[in-house]
């Protein structure tokens, strides 16, 4: 006899489930915003990581084209394609119950026409899982972010320091400096009429921030934008303490993952080659 499936979770109908478990959605992070309850977005681009993050309780998390550096060893995060962030998409989503999953859009996956987008966005979603999608970019991409609400895509937008732009923006830069804020409140303010359901803001002074975070009744996402945002987002290796070298300004390492992991694969190393391991209590008996 066939087993009975469980209600898909945010379904509204009995869920086996306990409430903690209920799908993140986005009424939930506009709720957040309106009781100024802040909350954490973190990037997962596997099974562990993202099962953790769940345990952690981070509400959202977003497989990040940042994968191109931090999984595929790029130097920056234009070479990564579609067809390698689905396989990472749906490894997250199939990992998780809880967390709203936002896949970003890779560089060249969108940027040429609002039906190329839409494309892009529904493997995301068919094949990868994803809830949501994120494009950077600023009002040039509002027929993408239009196209994206009328066909029920939900849409975060990227403003302010754009990593798929770096060429054009002269590399790794703080935008939005002397006269450029104004233009991002009104870039802010149009993806909001558009519908995007959130901004990611990254790299931008904190004053305007704060004024976009004030202007828009969307959440906004900081990373690199201060302290009032509605949101906070980093890369996981960044925040874990994984990445050695120079950090961004914006980074705080709240563990030291690159040392614990390098003293296990030293102990078990020496351990290997000093006989100690496999013990007995590794061994099969016959
Ligand atoms: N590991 C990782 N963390 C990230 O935050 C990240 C990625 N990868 N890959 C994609 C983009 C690239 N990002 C970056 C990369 C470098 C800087 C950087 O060098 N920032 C300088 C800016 C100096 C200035 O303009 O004053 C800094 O010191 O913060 C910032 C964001 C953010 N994203
Ligand atoms: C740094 C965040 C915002 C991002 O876009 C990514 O991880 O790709
Ligand atoms: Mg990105």
């Amino acid at each position: 006899m066939a087993q009975e499936q469980p209600a898909p979770y945010g379904s509204g109908i009995q869920s086996p489930e306990p409430a903690k478990k209920q799908r993140v959605r986005i009424p939930y992070l506009r709720k957040m915003k309106e009781s100024g309850q802040k909350w954490a977005m973190l990037t997962a681009y596997d099974m562990y990581t993202a099962a953790i993050f769940e345990e952690a309780d981070i509400p959202v998390l977003l497989v990040g084209d940042s994968a191109s550096n931090n999984v595929f060893g790029n130097d920056s995060s234009l070479p990564v394609t579609v067809d390698e962030l689905i396989p990472l998409v749906r490894a997250v989503s199939r990992s998780t119950h809880r967390p709203l999953i936002i896949a970003d859009l890779p560089f060249g996956s969108y940027q040429a026409s609002a039906k190329q987008c839409f494309k892009t966005a529904a493997r995301f979603m068919k094949e990868g899982g994803a809830h949501a999608v994120k494009l950077e970019g600023g009002r040039e991409m509002l027929p993408q972010v239009r196209k994206l609400v009328s066909s029920g895509i939900p849409v975060m937008a990227h403003i302010g320091f754009t990593p798929q732009a770096e060429h054009q923006l002269g590399g790794y830069r703080v935008q939005g400096r002397g006269g450029r804020a104004q233009d991002l409140l009104e870039t802010a303010s149009a993806f909001e009429e558009a519908g995007a359901f959130a901004l990611l803001i990254e790299m931008i002074p904190e004053t305007v921030a704060t004024e976009i975070t004030q202007s828009v009744s969307i959440p906004t996402v900081g990373i690199g934008a201060g302290r009032h945002c509605d949101a906070q987002v980093l890369v996981w290796q960044d925040m874990a303490g994984l990445r050695g070298g120079r950090l961004p300004r914006f980074v705080k390492q709240f563990a030291n993952m690159r040392t614990l992991l390098r003293d296990a694969a030293r102990d078990y190393m020496a351990e290997v080659e000093g006989g100690i391991f496999p013990a007995a209590e590794h061994c099969f008996e016959e």
